[in-house]
């Protein structure tokens, strides 16, 4: 069995976990003790990826969660599922990393490594074959963003062949109303281009618009916003969670999605949006699923595809659908859409079924794009970062904790090289009379 560690950091990281554990479980017909309660053995034949057996019989998910202050793991470990989870998997410190990534990567952060690494060689030895590392972090705090980026370091020095998966969440001014946060997602970005090999953009921006435009949700919670996260983490490991062909495993994704090494910025979407307490506001149809998957509004990250090109791309569909309907729909986008797809990368867009649809669902859908207009998100930080370095403003949090003032420059300009390398793969979108010869075809 192709084995995934999983670890979740920090406080969102910590908080996404319970919403995805409770999600994969569900699918897996796993009660809140871990132990098997479904009739079918479908859910089984590859649980071995997400979760080890215990000698008990139940499942244990293959997690580590760590955080420098103790009270989000607590809250984990008091939730309905606290206790499918191995206690010995939980490492916390005293004190918060107080949103500095320079106290998560270099002092206070580090100090956790230690511990990290056993746990995880622990967890390594107990798999057969190990395919590689998920962490689920936010990139605005301290403890996810700086441990976090300490930890993918670490991970691609000991255990080069490995492949490292990320969901990172992006800091947004909607949710969160901490100002560093450029500041510490340039830090951890630009370490990533490096450590990370598939990084799926989570942006709070996005979500938020996503709750309260399409949902029309009055005030949309950080719960609100982690059901979305977890209905796309489970989509997207729904891959590697079932028996199939396309990217079923994190190696596939990577030949499939990235064509360029350090272009590994991913964006998610699903349809249909579906609130936590709602049910999804009405029935699809595999045309309105792939019309959705392509629409900007059910995007994860902020930003336009018209504004750029699709390098790579790819759709999973869930439910008893035909191969055939969703092959015309999928190809017919590309033909009829305004969108553009990169011409030099052919049979880019991909998309496979699986059977099994999300609980309660007829059919639902999940995207994966690499998309040149990641860029937008790119800049949008890279201009907040710019505004308050150029006032040397808050620099003093970071030089107290060891950084120089030239590290702030370099991270700053490996981030722009990429959204310049990006930049390079933009092609001009398909011209108006095709586009209409199409329609009328
Ligand atoms: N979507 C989502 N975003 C969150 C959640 N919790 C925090 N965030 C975002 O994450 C960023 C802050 O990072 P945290 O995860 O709270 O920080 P941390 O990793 O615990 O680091 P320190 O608290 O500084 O030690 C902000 O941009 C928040 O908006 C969550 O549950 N869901
Ligand atoms: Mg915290």
């Amino acid at each position: 069995m192709r084995e995934i560690v999983v670890f979740h950091l920090g406080q969102c990281g910590n908080r996404v976990a319970e919403n995805f554990w409770e999600y994969i479980c569900d699918e897996h017909c796993l009660n809140t003790q871990g132990q098997f309660v479904g009739q079918h053995y479908l859910p089984l034949q590859r649980i071995n990826v997400y979760f080890d057996e215990s000698p008990c019989c139940n499942f244990v998910p293959r997690a580590i969660f760590a955080d420098l202050e103790p009270s989000t793991l607590n809250y984990l470990r008091c939730s309905q599922y606290g206790c499918l989870f191995s206690p010995e998997s939980f490492i916390t410190g005293k004190t918060s990393a107080g949103n500095n990534w320079a106290r998560g990567y270099h002092t206070e952060g580090a100090e956790l490594l230690d511990q990290l690494e056993d746990c995880t060689r622990r967890m390594v030895e107990g798999c057969d074959c190990l395919q590689g590392f998920q962490l689920v972090h936010s990139i605005g705090g301290g403890t996810g963003s700086g441990l976090g980026t300490l930890l993918l370091e670490t991970l691609k020095d000991h255990y080069p062949s490995k492949i490292t998966n990320t969901f990172s969440v992006i800091p947004s001014p909607k949710v969160s109303e901490v100002v560093v946060e450029p500041y510490n997602s340039v830090f951890a970005l630009s370490s990533m281009i490096r450590s990370s090999d598939e990084t799926f953009c989570l942006d709070n921006e996005a979500l938020y618009d996503i709750c309260a435009k399409t949902l029309r949700l009055p005030v949309p919670d950080l719960d609100d916003l982690n059901h979305l996260i977890a209905s796309a983490m489970a989509g997207i490991t729904c891959s590697f969670r079932y028996p199939g062909q396309l990217n079923s495993d994190l190696r596939k994704l990577l030949t499939n999605m990235v064509p360029y090494r350090r272009l590994h910025f991913f964006v998610p979407g699903i349809a249909p949006l579906c609130g936590r307490d709602s049910e999804c506001y009405r029935q699809t149809t595999v045309p309105e699923l792939v019309y959705q998957l392509f629409s900007s509004s059910n995007l994860m990250a902020a930003c336009d595809p018209l504004a750029g090109t699709f390098l790579t791309a790819a759709a999973i569909f869930r439910g008893r659908l035909s191969t055939r309907t969703v092959e015309e729909h999928m190809s017919g986008v590309r033909l009829k859409n305004q969108l553009s797809f990169s011409g030099f990368i052919p049979n880019n867009v991909k998309s496979a079924i699986c059977d099994v649809p999300p609980r309660g669902m007829k059919m639902a859908a999940t995207f994966i794009a690499n998309t040149t207009s990641i860029t937008q998100l790119f800049r949008r930080i890279t201009g907040q970062f710019g505004t308050m370095y150029r006032q040397r403003a808050f620099l003093h949090w970071y030089t107290g904790e060891g950084m120089d003032e030239g590290e702030f420059t370099e991270m700053e300009n490996k981030l722009s090289e990429l959204v310049e390398e990006y930049d390079g793969y933009r092609e001009e979108g398909p011209a108006k009379e095709t586009v209409e010869d199409d329609v009328e075809e």
